[in-house]
């Protein structure tokens, strides 16, 4: 820990009735950092996010979140801190609008010095902006994914967690994507980003965390990534 860290968690266990998915997982970020997690499919990411979020009882270990024990609190809770989470599949609401996703979560708001106004996120996402009064269930795949990421902003989270965001989005929507992040990374917004591609993801991230099996097994900045394809080969498949 320094004394920039935002999120750590430390000797994480956990899993699901009688089977263990997490061994004792250490990680950390501070604050403005984008993170990655990587692993291969079943390596235990969803279950590393669900254990930090509260969505996923902890059997040992502890999680801090500027510096105070927030394992043992609810999800809910844990969200009002400043934690939002952009889940798998997106999970848009079919009956409310695009403008009613984004101003539905704003009792959950923390207090920032510079807060995501409806402009600013319309600003990020100007296609938001064009269908601000289309319904969830009218959006294209990409539009969903845009609604969830200015959707969690809009709480103004100290941390924001991607778990596989662009999954199954055309490649040219999947770019937007990460140009939106690279711009939230450029305005001081901390990330934690789990998703498969690793080239791009070394231009956007600062520090990766690759799982192995319920373990960290490599942690280390873009360029040691990039310089060491070995690792690649032995721990993500590619
Ligand atoms: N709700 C659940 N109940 C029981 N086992 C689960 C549950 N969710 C995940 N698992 C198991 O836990 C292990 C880790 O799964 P997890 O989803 O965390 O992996 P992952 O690295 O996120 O992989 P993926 O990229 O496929 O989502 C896998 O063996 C998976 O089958």
């Amino acid at each position: 820990m320094n004394d920039r860290t935002l999120l750590a968690g430390c000797g994480l266990e956990a899993g699901y009735g009688p089977s263990q998915v997490l061994f004792g997982l250490d990680l950390e970020i501070r604050a403005g950092e984008v993170v990655t997690l990587l692993g291969r499919n079943g390596m235990g990411k969803s279950t590393t996010i669900k254990t930090l979020i509260g969505g996923l009882p902890l059997r040992c270990g502890e999680v801090r979140f500027g510096g105070r024990p927030i394992h043992g609190l609810r999800a809910d809770a844990i969200a009002r801190l400043g934690v939002a989470v952009v889940p798998e599949g997106r999970q848009c609401f079919p009956n409310l609008t695009v403008r009613e996703h984004l101003i539905a979560f704003a009792d959950r708001r923390n207090d920032s010095a510079a807060p995501w106004t409806l402009e600013r996120l319309y600003a990020l996402f100007p296609r938001l902006r064009e269908r601000a009064g289309h319904m969830g269930n009218e959006l294209s795949g990409g539009e969903q994914q845009m609604l969830a990421i200015a959707r969690a902003l809009s709480t103004n989270p100290r941390l924001l967690i991607l778990d596989e965001a662009t999954e199954g989005l055309a490649p040219v929507i999947r770019e937007e994507i990460w140009q939106c992040l690279a711009q939230l990374k450029a305005a001081g917004q901390t990330t934690l980003v789990v998703d498969k591609y690793v080239e791009r993801l070394l231009r956007l991230a600062d520090r990766h965390f690759i799982l192995e099996r319920g373990r960290i097994v490599w942690r280390g900045s873009s360029a040691e990534l990039d310089a060491d394809r070995a690792l690649w080969q032995r721990y993500l498949g590619v």
